[in-house]
């Protein structure tokens, strides 16, 4: 059988300081293929801080995060960079999109920077990865001529770029209309039906959260529940 995409065991995380910060603690956490995954909980309650940890945007201070199997918090920065590139995709509640470059230049970034693919074909990829979630019409368009639901999706198809199978999104809706919240949702749902993809997504909406798979509740940095949703996610 092979390994769960992403492990988390007994992860913690404290920022150091006089007064110390618990912000995640003890979690333990298998994420395999084709889930999709709420991660709710509190204001505050380390949401962001598990996503950032299962994505080796953090380090955790005790226990590890291991990705196909592999732990990485033996590997060098650069290890994790490539793992980064190349496993795992992040849609953030704000696009973090490079305003000076056209969305197709700011899909290819990653692709770029994992150097795998020719510049044809990057671009090639970037194009058709815009024109599959609907932005056909705006490929050469830099990030401030579209709506906030389309720069979303620009975010996605660059989550996809390197075509990794999971997508971690930090309230990937939190800053959208309800239109477009809808849109977005429908999009990442789509990824993990159509695609096969697994999509692990913080949300404080418990509309959206109900609609998914699975819910990791977090409460006070600790795994508070961890529900499946019957029938799973059609
Ligand atoms: N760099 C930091 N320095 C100090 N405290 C921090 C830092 N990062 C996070 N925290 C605190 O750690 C706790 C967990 O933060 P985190 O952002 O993970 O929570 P969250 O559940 O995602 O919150 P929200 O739903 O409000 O976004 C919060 O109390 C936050 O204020």
């Amino acid at each position: 059988m092979s390994p769960p995409l992403i492990e988390a065991r007994q992860v913690t995380r404290i920022l150091p300081g006089e007064v110390p910060v618990t912000l995640v603690a003890d979690i333990n956490l298998a994420i395999g293929a084709r889930e999709f995954i709420a991660i709710t909980g509190p204001s505050g309650s380390g949401k962001s801080s598990l996503l950032y940890l299962l994505g080796l945007l953090d380090l955790p201070t005790r226990g590890d995060v291991l990705i196909d199997g592999r732990s990485t918090t033996a590997m060098t920065e650069d290890e994790r960079a490539e793992m980064r590139l190349s496993r795992l995709g992040f849609v953030f509640q704000f696009h973090f999109l490079l305003p000076e470059f056209s969305i197709t230049e700011n899909v290819a970034l990653p692709m770029r920077a994992l150097g795998r693919l020719s510049a044809r074909g990057i671009t090639q990829r970037a194009e058709e990865l815009l024109a599959s979630l609907g932005l056909a019409d705006h490929l050469r368009k830099t990030p401030d001529k579209l709506s906030g639901g389309q720069r979303q999706r620009v975010a996605v198809a660059r989550a996809l770029a390197n075509d990794p199978p999971v997508i971690l999104a930090d309230e990937p809706t939190g800053s959208l209309d309800t239109a477009a919240t809808a849109q977005v949702f429908g999009i990442l749902r789509d990824l993990v039906i159509m695609r096969g993809k697994t999509v692990v997504a913080v949300t404080h909406d418990l509309n959206l959260a109900a609609q998914m798979q699975r819910r990791v509740h977090i409460v006070d940095g600790r795994l508070a529940d961890d529900a499946q949703a019957q029938p799973p996610v059609r």
